[in-house]
């Protein structure tokens, strides 16, 4: 066990928070916040998405608290629902890891082709397979035993932190208050309905969700913390800085372009908004920081996910085999299955017609499978434990936090989340072979049913997909 002064603490963790947090998403926000809205209905969906996410990390806190035994974000879908919904929880986390790195590649490739313009479209076929080579090329190096270390990541988080905040001053320097109200609420005439925000709030939310994974970095490294509390407070307060980031950073350059003039961005939004800020050496002082920013979260994701299935392996939901660590300590096997799914959809990236947006869409719907399990079981143990002292907020602020997950989900990205179904197919037979092995049985019936709707909606989402219904 690692000693007292080894152990993490709060600012550190914050710092990993909000770093972990921190990759592509940032970068390119500003542009692709200004095709879904005008700058009064992004605010309004910064307060609902900030709330949400502060509901979600007020649970990720209690629940680090009061079930101080359970380790890792999927552990409380087990412990509340059963080993089935902790196999759909750990799913859907390691998927959201490596589908966010299919996201950060394609961002990485339009960075780069700022430097090379051959690189400029971020899935033309050479970009993907310059990045699928650098996929490749990470997963060996952590196959080798590289963690990212403690001073790797202060020089990575300084990187990536430098840019955005010279960008944020800049921007507040050069805010122009008669851009920023000219179109306010967007382009319309007359009076002002719901009906004419509501659709700008519902397109802002993938990319606003997309933003914040990560936090639950925090609740991961929790047994690498000074304490329990401390761990729950980072995860808070580091919520707090990103949501203050953000906001500042996509709301800012609405005061300085027009609303039409940043959706002609080319992306990544922030190297070209700041490069018309401050001239040609602007381009390239945000580039760099997005590459670095990005390789090194991109690093710390490859890790992830293959140690995601590492203790779903141990925790007995799918093979043994997973769990297995070659002689530098490294999950080979994990590390491999996680590269070549990496690799597939990439691919399919090729064809997609705007293949970020579908990339970090994919890992928003998966993970808020995961983060509505969270709520869930905060709901029911808040319940459970209904006389003690807090709880009944607790369950109030589970309520919350579940209910805004699933009506983000509804609203847009229930074909991203059908899509992610058919990821599941292959999970659930190893899950049900797992179970046999160790129970001598395979589903029960419960699990049986919602297997069986699970492969159902992947077999139609295919066929949708064959007859063009749903689009890349
Ligand atoms: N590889 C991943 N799972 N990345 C997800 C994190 C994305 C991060 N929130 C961003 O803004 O870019």
């Amino acid at each position: 066990m690692a000693s007292q002064s080894h152990k993490i603490n709060g600012v550190s963790l914050t710092a990993l928070v909000i770093t972990t947090a921190i990759g592509s998403g940032i970068f390119a926000l500003s542009s692709d916040l200004a095709i879904a809205a005008a700058p009064g209905a992004a605010l309004i969906s910064w307060a609902i998405v900030g709330f949400g996410i502060l509901m979600l990390a007020a649970c990720l806190n209690n629940l680090l608290n009061k079930r101080s035994d359970l380790e890792g974000i999927f552990a409380y879908g087990k412990a509340g629902f059963g080993p089935f919904v902790g196999f759909i929880s750990g799913w859907g986390y390691w998927m959201s890891a490596w589908l966010g790195n299919v996201a950060f590649a394609t961002v990485f490739m339009s960075t780069l082709g700022y430097f090379f313009p051959i690189f400029q479209r971020g899935n033309s076929p050479l970009s993907i397979l310059v990045a699928s080579v650098i996929a490749w090329l990470l997963t060996l190096l952590v196959n080798h035993g590289v963690e990212s270390a403690t001073l790797m990541n202060t020089i990575i988080t300084v990187c990536k932190l430098i840019p955005i905040f010279t960008f944020i001053v800049v921007a507040i320097v050069l805010f122009n208050g008669h851009i920023f109200t000219t179109q306010f609420w967007g382009n319309f005439r007359g009076t002002l309905t719901l009906g004419a925000i509501a659709p700008q709030i519902k397109s802002s939310l993938m990319i606003m969700m997309f933003v914040f994974v990560g936090i639950e970095g925090a609740t991961i490294m929790a047994s690498r913390a000074k304490s329990r509390k401390i761990a729950g407070r980072a995860t808070l307060i580091g919520v707090s800085c990103l949501l203050f980031i953000y906001a500042l950073a996509s709301i800012l350059p609405y005061g300085y372009l027009s609303r039409a003039e940043l959706v002609q961005m080319k992306q990544p939004a922030m190297v070209f908004i700041f490069e018309k800020m401050v001239g040609q050496w602007g381009g390239s002082f945000i580039s760099i920081g997005i590459l670095v920013s990005i390789l090194g979260a991109w690093l710390s994701w490859t890790m992830l996910p293959a140690e995601t299935l590492g203790m779903m392996a141990e925790q007995g939901l799918i093979p043994k085999g997973f769990a297995k660590k070659n002689k530098h300590g490294a999950p080979t096997l994990a590390l491999i299955t996680t590269a070549s799914m990496v690799q597939v959809f990439m691919i399919v990236l090729v064809f997609a017609e705007r293949a970020y947006e579908f990339a970090y869409s994919l890992c928003t719907a998966s993970i808020v499978v995961c983060y509505a399990i969270v709520a869930a079981y905060q709901i029911k143990y808040s319940w459970q434990n209904r006389g003690q002292k807090g709880n009944r907020l607790q369950l109030l602020i589970g309520v919350a936090a579940l209910m805004f997950q699933l009506v983000v989900i509804t609203l847009s990205g229930l074909q991203y989340l059908f899509i992610c179904l058919v990821v599941y197919v292959p999970g659930i037979i190893l899950y049900a072979l797992t179970l046999k092995q160790n129970t001598g049985q395979y589903l029960n019936r419960l699990e049986w049913s919602a297997s069986v709707l699970i492969v159902s909606g992947a077999v139609i989402t295919v066929a949708l997909m064959i007859m063009g219904r749903i689009n890349l």
